[in-house]
């Protein structure tokens, strides 16, 4: 009964798609989640734990775990991982200093076992900054071309205004149709 449900809801389109955004603190995940939730920019607080949303786009039902980045959190990653469909990782692009930083916990969370069949979107967030590090810079410093083991996509963005959350958006929902 169980089975035969899951195949009806994904025959229907409405079967819920996980997806966690991570990325270090003050990079932009909770802005955006709730930028999809609600298309406005909220104010936020440094997240402690988690926030939950369902995003629904055009029947397709995705399970949003924005996940709290501050470094001394970053241990519990990990215990969102199972049944991942998506990872968004989301760059502060005017924190040049810290992407190495960026780097190392996005090759940490690619030899994840648990993340290993995860698709993985990057937003590189605050465009709106003048100076801030383009899609393309940020995509040859974090050697992204060198991600062979699963699909990808990196999307400039800006959180407080909306624009290219939707193309992100549209890449997912390009990823759940593929798949
Ligand atoms: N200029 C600019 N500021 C942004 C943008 N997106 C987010 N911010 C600001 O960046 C700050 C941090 O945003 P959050 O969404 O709280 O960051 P976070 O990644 O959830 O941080 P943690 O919860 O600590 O991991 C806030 O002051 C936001 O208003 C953007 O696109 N442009
Ligand atoms: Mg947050």
């Amino acid at each position: 009964m169980g089975q035969l449900f899951t195949k009806l809801m994904s025959i229907f389109g409405n079967r819920e798609h996980k997806v966690i955004i991570v990325g270090l603190d003050n990079a932009g995940k909770t802005t955006i989640l709730y930028q999809f939730l609600m298309n406005e920019a909220v104010h936020t607080a440094p997240t402690i734990g988690s926030n939950v949303e369902e995003i629904v786009m055009r029947n397709t039902h995705f399970l949003m775990w924005d996940i709290g980045g501050q470094e001394s959190l970053r241990a519990t990653w990990n215990s969102y991982y199972s049944n991942t469909e998506f990872v968004i990782l989301v760059i502060d692009s005017t924190d040049r200093e810290r992407l190495p930083e960026t780097r190392e916990e996005l090759y940490r969370m690619l030899s994840h076992e648990e993340l290993k069949d995860a698709a993985m979107l990057i937003f590189a967030n605050k465009q709106d900054v003048k100076d801030s590090m383009s899609a393309s810079e940020i995509s040859s410093s974090l050697a992204l071309d060198a991600i062979r083991d699963r699909a990808w996509h990196i999307q400039g963005c800006c959180a407080l205004t909306g624009e290219g959350l939707p193309a992100g958006l549209d890449w997912l929902k390009s990823r759940v149709t593929a798949n």
